[in-house]
């Protein structure tokens, strides 16, 4: 694993930016995994200066999304479909048949998670993951629970996620109670994986998830196991690291 810690949320943004359009300069046909969540925003920002800088072009590569509410429009505004779109999608060059996310509104979603993980058998291994965290260890929308789904799956959101997200919706009752997600497997078999963290109410979760044991209680915990996990932190999140 490799640790590193950042004194300022720019250049930890810079940094992860970095390690993105570093691999997709080397490989064009790079295959992404994607986060959502406020703790990439800065990063994805980074990356769209360096596409208008015409350091990186996106033509080429597929992106896959970690996760996806169930039955929040594709057009509402905290859609992961929507925050894709605001954040990176609108400002790059990636054309939008290789960007892909979870349909939380298919009419079968078994269906769906189905056909989610035979587009990413298709596509081969990601090379790259990126992941944030949740407050109680969760990684995409994958929930701790006293076992772990491998593939894309539906999931019921945890109350204290949705009290997490309530805070980009109106009211709690408005977060959706459900989501597809990417399921543990999927995500430790990317060849990389890129966990970010931000802010002092990380801090704790953050070192249960790399210092103690591995568990399905902290699904995060099991990114210990991976051969190449880089874990961008700021200070706050790192401070019972040091
Ligand atoms: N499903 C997302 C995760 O993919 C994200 O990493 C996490 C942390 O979000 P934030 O970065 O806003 O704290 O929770 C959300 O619920």
């Amino acid at each position: 694993m490799n640790l590193l810690t950042f004194d300022s949320h720019q250049k930890l943004h810079e940094s992860g930016a970095g390690i993105i359009t570093g691999l997709v300069q080397t490989n064009p046909r790079a295959i992404l995994g994607l986060a959502t969540g406020g703790t990439p925003v800065g990063i994805y920002q980074e990356i769209v200066k360096s596409f208008q800088q015409g350091i990186v072009r996106f033509q080429d590569t597929t992106t896959f999304n970690l996760d996806e509410y169930v039955g929040l429009p594709e057009q509402h505004e905290q859609s992961y479909r929507s925050y894709m779109n605001t954040h990176l999608f609108d400002f790059i060059d990636l054309p939008r048949s290789q960007a892909h996310i979870p349909d939380g509104n298919a009419p079968d979603l078994v269906a769906e998670c189905q056909s989610y993980d035979r587009l990413l058998d298709q596509a081969g291994q990601i090379d790259l993951q990126v992941l944030g965290l949740g407050h109680n260890g969760h990684i995409g929308f994958n929930e701790p629970d006293h076992a772990l789904i491998s593939g894309t799956h539906i999931v019921e959101l945890r109350e204290e996620t949705r009290q997490a997200n309530a805070r980009y919706f109106g009211s709690l009752g408005e977060v959706p109670t459900h989501a597809l997600t990417m399921g543990v497997g999927t995500i430790l078999k990317a060849k990389m994986i890129l966990l970010i963290v931000k802010g002092q109410d990380k801090a704790e979760i953050i070192h249960r998830a790399l210092t103690g044991p591995i568990t399905t209680d902290c699904p995060a915990s099991l990114l210990q196991t991976h051969p190449h996990l880089v874990v961008l932190l700021d200070s706050e999140a790192g401070s019972l690291l040091q």
